[in-house]
Parts: C-alpha cells; structure tokens; sequence
C-alpha cells in the first residue's frame, strides 16, 4: 500500500492545547508566557553578525559549486531565477493571508489532531518549550480539500488549485536543487535508484507549512519559531516582504535574512545532512517577529518516500569516512524528531543500528 507521512504522529501525539490560543492583535503586552528569556531557549540570542548567506543566480553558468559551496558552510542560501512564477508566489501568499485572517473559530474547524499531521495550530515543536511562540500555522499534507472545505466552504476549490501548482513547481524545484548540490560532491543520477527512470525524484513526499507572525507589542522579548532544523532533504521558504528569518551558524552566530522580492530561501534538512554524511550541515533558523508589520512565511518541506530506508550514500563512505548515521525512514526520523527534537541527529548517530530506533 502507498503510504504517507500521515499517520507518522499516531505513535507519537503531541499534546499541545489549542484553547490557549491568545488573540494575538487585542493584546497591548506580551503576556508572560509569550516573554523569552535565556533560559528558555539557550539559542536565544540576538543576532550580531554583519556576514549574509550566499545569493545565487540558477541561471550562473558556476550554479552546481555555488550551491556545493553555500551547502558545505552554511546549509542554506537564497535564489533566484529559480523558475517559479512570481504570480504563483502572489497566488500562495494571498492564499495564506486569507487564511490567517479568517476567525479563530472557523480556523478551530480545521485543527489540526494530536495524533494528527495536517491542519490548523501552532508549531509542533512548541511542547519542547515552557514558552509559547508568536505565530500561527497551518500544515498542508496530501490533498488539502477537506480541510480547505471546512475553512471556506464555498471558495476551496480556488485555493486547493493554488497548492496543487505550488507543489507541482516546487517539487521540480528541490528535484533540481537536489542535483546541483550532490552533483558537487560527485553524486550522479545512478547514485540515487530511488530518483526514478527519468532522475525527476517523483516517489518524494512533501509538506506545506504555511506560518504567520501576528504584529507583536514587544517583538524583543517574544519567538516567532524556536531555533530548529528541518526533518526533510531541503525546504524551500518564501517569506513575505517582512523580515522574521534568521539563521545561525557556529562561527557567526545568527543572521537575519532579508526577504528579496521573488527569491527564494533553500536551507539542507537533517536527511540531506545524513545522506551526505554529514558534509552538509542541517541548518538551525528561527523566526522573529515584528512590531510593525505581520509576518507569513511558506515552507515547502521536501523529502524522499515516506518508508525508504535513508543512510550515507556509498560514494561519500569511504575508510576515512565511515557511516555516522544508521539507516532510518523518514517516518522513523520524524518519530525521533518528535521525542528527541534538536538532538536527534546525535541520538541516532550513538545508534548503530536502526532495528534501536522508535
Ligand atoms: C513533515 C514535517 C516536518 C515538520 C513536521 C511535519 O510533520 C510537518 C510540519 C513540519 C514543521 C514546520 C515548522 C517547523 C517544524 C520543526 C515543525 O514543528 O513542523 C517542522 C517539522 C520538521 O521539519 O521537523
Ligand atoms: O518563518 C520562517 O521564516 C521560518 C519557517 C520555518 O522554519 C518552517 O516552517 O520550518
Ligand atoms: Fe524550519
């Protein structure tokens, strides 16, 4: 049977109530459990840096060790020519404005489980937290319809067509920026059975996560998204002409990536990080938010068949590489993901084996 990442939360719910739910725009101050401080995210920093991430052109003739470039240091980059329409980046961001402001109760109809994967709430990884996160999201998993149904019951075919163009593109996309950034370690088609006949990745699966920054009254003091990674190959961000998007690297600390109209913000997954053992770093980004302007973000999560078995590929092992990582299933990372969060790369990297891993 085909199967999707959808059940992969059944095992592992996450209990994270949604009743608390403020109204983020009544709000004159930040009411304490929205306050960060230090202790509640050692990562909690400001950012310090005047280094920017790599910007590249998909149409430069050097793109392949551009991208192997910006891939190795800092795990991600921002492009442009990249080939999407930028009416299909209008259509997905009025799609998710519509969203976010339609009333909390309509949006409630469309929440999302805990035992669940797609819908309405806030970010899953708010039960590693004591704070909560200024933001809103809602995840798009498989066909959107019944959800979109309960949200607008008379328009959702509109905009269950916007997501099914959005993905169409992205997925050539990533299948695209895949290559080019193995192709500069020396991986070729071959190399990846699973990529298909035609090299084009049909088997991968993917997520939409469509997130919002309401205005924030003290945006100092409050999180947008905590610091993680991404549990996919790569992600494809497009974020709005507000800035929120900061990553960080060890030797710079973190930097705000300014949004540039019509680009497009690529960051390596943790799987990405694992199939190159290790020679791409998963990079570790947060949102912040803002005191001005709301902020939505729109991540397209990409990665390999939900049951493929995913470890170091051969030609980057050799006896001065041995594996790090064991192999595992995406679904296996995500349940991992959810117990074990920004350490989970380190849990099943002290694993050798994956019969081990939940
Ligand atoms: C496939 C997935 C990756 C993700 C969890 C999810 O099941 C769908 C939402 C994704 C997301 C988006 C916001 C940040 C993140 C850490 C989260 O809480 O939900 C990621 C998850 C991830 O990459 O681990
Ligand atoms: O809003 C952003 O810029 C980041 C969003 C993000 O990291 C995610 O959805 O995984
Ligand atoms: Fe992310």
């Amino acid at each position: 049977m085909h199967s999707t990442l959808s059940d992969v939360f059944i095992s592992h719910p996450i209990h994270i109530p949604l009743s608390n739910l403020p109204d983020f725009t009544s709000l004159r101050h930040l009411p304490d459990s929205y306050t960060w401080t230090p202790k509640d995210d050692l990562l909690f920093s400001a950012s310090s840096s005047d280094e920017s991430l790599p910007f590249i052109d998909l149409s430069d003739p050097h793109v392949a060790t551009r991208v192997g470039h910006a891939c190795t240091t800092w795990g991600a980059f921002q492009i442009t020519n990249h080939g999407v329409p930028s009416r299909l980046l209008d259509d997905i961001e009025f799609l998710t404005g519509s969203l976010f402001q339609l009333p909390v109760n309509r949006k409630l109809k469309a929440a999302r489980r805990e035992d669940g994967i797609s819908g309405y709430g806030v970010a899953r990884i708010a039960s590693f937290f004591n704070k909560q996160m200024w933001s809103e999201g809602f995840t798009v998993i498989g066909s959107p319809l019944d959800d979109f149904h309960k949200l607008w019951p008379r328009q959702h075919l509109k905009y269950c067509k916007i997501i099914q163009e959005y993905e169409e593109h992205m997925q050539k996309l990533a299948a695209k920026l895949m290559w080019l950034a193995l192709g500069a370690l020396g991986v070729e088609e071959k190399d990846i059975e699973w990529a298909g006949p035609i090299s084009d990745f049909q088997g991968a699966q993917a997520a939409i996560q469509l997130n919002h920054y309401p205005i924030c009254p003290e945006p100092d003091r409050a999180m947008g998204l905590a610091a993680h990674t991404d549990s996919t190959l790569l992600t494809i961000l497009y974020q709005n002409n507000t800035a929120g998007l900061q990553i960080f690297r060890d030797d710079v600390g973190w930097i705000t990536v300014p949004p540039v109209p019509g680009s497009l913000v690529v960051n390596v997954g943790d799987l990405l990080h694992i199939l190159t053992n290790g020679i791409f770093p998963s990079v570790l980004h947060r949102a912040r938010v803002n005191h001005l302007r709301s902020r939505f973000s729109m991540a397209y999560l990409w990665g390999p068949p939900s049951d493929l078995m995913i470890s170091p590929l051969p030609k980057l092992v050799d006896p001065l590489h041995s594996p790090l990582y064991p192999s595992l299933t995406w679904k296996q990372y995500l349940a991992t993901k959810a117990t074990h969060f920004n350490q989970s790369l380190s849990f099943i990297r002290n694993y050798l084996s994956s019969d081990q891993i939940s």
